[in-house]
């Protein structure tokens, strides 16, 4: 996606996006879709001198001149509200980029340089790469299990269990693409989890991400407007930290100490002149033997630093929260958690978890597709339109930004059934056949989508199935039922945290 100049488009009705056929032939569309297009704005009725006031109900019709563009165009939806047009519906549903003035960072990259950056970070995340990281995500799931142990004092404290699991993805991208062993539980004043964490809060809660949800098309302006330069300083900061620390590893690796690391930091470096497997070919984007744009040159220390940053922000708060979500989930359905149990014993016994064994854990697998589908911190997914075209017979014109609300989706009771119930069997191969696969977009869709989603089902899966080994997770008083959620963020989470005792197994 890139920083954008068009009007800011919410598309409501999921029924235009996943049955296009059903929305063909359209009244009052333009057949050419470049008359409506040309349009101009509600002309002044005459030329205006300053004491003649306003016609009556024209200020409102310029307020919501840009808002009614789909209107305007025979797109049926909500009446939007001036100047915010229909911010109000489709808040739930924002996500944003870090507002990073780095122009490496794989989300801000386009064209040619996003072709070039994503297949060779796409090689990162390759399931032979997932394999070689599993011992680092599965020392984490020991200190996580650690942590619980000492927390719960044998089931008998409440837990912030997503505080818990903030500690654990944290220590997972600092192993995995840092290559620094933290236990940013035990060790909260570390330098690295103290820099990140900032990292974190300044990107999720400032005023300026608040208005980059409401005016995505403002982050151009990121580098010109003076009154952000708090934010923009101290996030810069934040970046330099992440800079040296990058170099100083490079310099370690380079010097020969922890060259047989497996982490996506060695991937990183090594990148210039690993040999390319046949799935990271099948898993790239238009890759073709000989691309000038693939492999000609190693990622620069510029675009490892921006990226290994990048995986941070873009996988801390992401996996803590659909972890935290599935142990609510697990906790309110104990007859679902029984069955995970079950699952884990005969699959994993006392193991530790990796690659292979996780992938195994079918049913723990559905819990997890059906807490994104309930819960899926990406509430809404954008997209930058680069030809005219049509979607659903509606005329789209080039340069719009289209938002895709998958939360409102996701809830569709057209699709899911009760969709506020916790149904994993939903994900059965049966159930899933039978829906369209686009009803389900926790990850995004198409090239663009969630490069990180394989480490996300490890590190998940991994952790509830480490805990499952020893505990269960019992609600109690301080549980939060129905939970409250909070999307003022942009990433959807629970407004007061998830509370839960986590009881030794018998
Ligand atoms: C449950 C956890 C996660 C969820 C729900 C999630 C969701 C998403 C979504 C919805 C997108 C946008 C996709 C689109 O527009 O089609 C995205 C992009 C991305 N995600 Fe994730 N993500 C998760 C974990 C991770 C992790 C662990 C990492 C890396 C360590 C990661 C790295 C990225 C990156 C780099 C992109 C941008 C890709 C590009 O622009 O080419 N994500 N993610």
């Amino acid at each position: 996606m890139t920083n954008m100049d068009n009007d800011h488009i919410p598309v409501y009705s999921t029924k235009s996006i996943i049955q296009k056929s059903e929305t063909e032939g359209i009244q009052n569309q333009d057949k050419t879709g470049t008359k409506a297009n040309k349009q101009k704005p509600p002309p002044n009725e005459k030329k205006r001198t300053p004491d003649m006031g306003v016609r009556p109900g024209a200020q409102e019709e310029y307020s919501k001149w840009k808002q009614s563009f789909w209107k305007r165009n025979g797109v049926p939806g909500p009446e939007p509200t001036p100047f915010l047009g229909n911010l109000g519906q489709i808040r739930k549903q924002a996500i944003v980029s870090p507002p990073a003035e780095q122009k490496d960072m794989l989300t801000n990259a386009v064209d040619e340089h996003w072709k070039f950056m994503r297949n060779t970070l796409t090689a990162t995340f390759s399931s032979g790469k997932m394999r070689l990281t599993s011992p680092a995500v599965a020392a984490c799931c020991d200190k996580l299990v650690e942590n619980i142990k000492e927390q719960s004092k044998d089931g008998k404290e409440v837990i912030e269990i997503k505080h818990i699991f903030g500690c654990f993805t944290m220590d997972v991208i600092a192993s995995t693409a840092f290559g620094i062993d933290v236990n940013s539980q035990k060790d909260p004043n570390n330098e690295f989890v103290k820099q990140a964490k900032k990292a974190f809060d300044i990107s999720f809660t400032t005023p300026f991400v608040m208005l980059l949800i409401i005016f995505p098309n403002l982050a151009s302006l990121w580098n010109t407007l003076s009154n952000w330069k708090v934010t923009k300083n101290a996030f810069t900061d934040v970046f330099n930290f992440f800079q040296k620390v990058t170099l100083s590893v490079m310099e370690e690796r380079k010097s020969g100490n922890d060259q047989n690391r497996k982490d996506f930091m060695q991937v990183m470096v090594n990148s210039h002149n690993e040999a390319v497997d046949k799935e990271d070919k099948e898993n790239m984007v238009d890759y073709k033997e000989g691309d000038s744009t693939w492999r000609n040159r190693g990622l620069t220390v510029d675009e490892i630093t921006a990226n290994s940053f990048l995986f941070f922000l873009a996988g801390y708060d992401t996996t803590a929260n659909t972890m935290s979500f599935m142990a609510y989930n697990l906790a309110m359905n104990p007859e679902c958690q029984e069955k995970c149990i079950e699952e884990v014993d005969k699959v994993l016994g006392k193991d530790k978890p990796n690659y292979d064994n996780v992938l195994k854990l079918q049913y723990l697998d559905n819990c997890m597709n059906e807490t994104l589908r309930m819960y899926g911190p990406a509430s809404v997914l954008n997209r930058h339109v680069q030809e005219d075209c049509k979607i659903g017979g509606y005329n789209v014109p080039k340069n719009s930004i289209l938002s895709i609300p998958t939360y409102a989706m996701h809830h569709d009771p057209e699709y899911w059934p009760e969709p506020e119930k916790f149904d994993p069997d939903r994900f059965s191969p049966e159930q899933k056949a039978k829906r369209h696969p686009y009803a389900w977009l926790p990850f995004g869709q198409g090239p663009r989508n969630c490069i990180g989603m394989r480490l996300a089902y490890l590190e998940a899966k991994g952790a509830i199935a480490s805990i499952l080994q020893r505990y269960k997770l019992v609600k109690c008083e301080e549980t939060e039922d129905p939970v409250i959620i909070d999307v003022s963020t942009g990433l959807l989470r629970a407004k007061n945290g998830i509370k839960l005792k986590v009881v030794p197994r018998a």
